[in-house]
């Protein structure tokens, strides 16, 4: 692959007007909706991915696994583009993405659950949910009612301050947060660390939710092998910035992957 070609491709931003109405666009499954082809990425001199290729598809959970510090979020951040890449693109429906702001790409559908949840302390349940209503068109700004399906304690909470909520809801308002925007891809990045089995349950259960309606591809960087292995169609192992091993559930070598994921 030419890595000088492929970065050239990258600095080539999606028209934003293609792509301004997430809510009305569907995709098959089995489609690619993300792809990520040789993707370098530096902090400062500091390599922290080396070649990095990946996709994501509508009804699929594709998983992104590897211990601390292996540049798990560094991608995802490129991804949703709060970090630049030097080389390789990131394609979204077929177009590079270059260097497209962050709210452009809530607008084309690109929903982001941060690590840390990133919930406002001092706004109510309600106004964190309305939060996702920025890159929505007017009409579209309601919060789905399959959300308090999902997360039965957010409908029961509206009125409660953010900061007042326990990790596992937090978790949960983040989640339900990111799918106001009516996401196409939705990232989550370690959904169940620090958070109680129950809550993880119910993640789990509302991720199969999403997968199985069938639009949305849902992009999980999770260090959780058991959590994974239920959930995720294809994977991806990191290890110091490269992918070690990749393939379908299927091909997923669960003692392979259970070595990558110990210190
Ligand atoms: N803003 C930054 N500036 C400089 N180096 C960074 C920055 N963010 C991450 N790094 C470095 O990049 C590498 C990858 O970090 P990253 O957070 O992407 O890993 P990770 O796999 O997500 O780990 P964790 O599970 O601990 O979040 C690490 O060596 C980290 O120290």
């Amino acid at each position: 692959m030419n890595e000088q070609s492929e970065a050239v491709v990258a600095e080539q931003p999606a028209p934003i007007a293609a792509a301004s109405s997430p809510a009305v666009e569907t995709k098959t499954a089995g489609e690619p909706i993300l792809q990520a082809k040789n993707v370098d990425l530096f902090y400062g001199a500091a390599q922290a991915l080396w070649d990095v290729s990946l996709s994501a598809e509508a009804g699929k959970v594709s998983a992104l696994m590897g211990r601390n510090g292996v540049g798990k979020t560094s991608f995802l951040r490129a991804v949703v583009g709060e970090q630049p890449i030097s080389g390789g693109s990131i394609l979204f429906d077929g177009k590079p993405l270059g260097r497209m702001a962050p709210h452009d790409r809530a607008r084309l559908g690109i929903a982001y659950v941060p690590q840390g949840r990133d919930i406002f302390p001092l706004l109510t349940v309600k106004e964190n949910l309305e939060t996702g209503f920025a890159p929505l068109k007017r009409a579209d700004r309601t919060i789905p009612s399959d959300i308090f399906d999902l997360f039965p304690v957010l409908d029961s909470m509206l009125r409660r301050r953010g900061g007042d909520l326990s990790g596992g809801q937090q978790q949960q308002l983040a989640i339900a947060r990111a799918l106001v925007t009516r996401p196409r891809l939705l990232v989550l990045d370690e959904p169940t660390e620090g958070i109680q089995p129950s809550i993880i349950k119910d993640i789990g259960r509302a991720i199969e939710y999403l997968r199985d309606k069938g639009t949305i591809a849902i992009l999980l960087v999770e260090q959780y092998f058991d959590f994974v292995h239920e959930l995720a169609d294809t994977f991806a192992v990191l290890d110091r910035g490269h992918v070690v091993a990749s393939g379908t559930r299927e091909d997923l070598d669960p003692e392979k992957v259970r070595r990558h994921l110990t210190v």
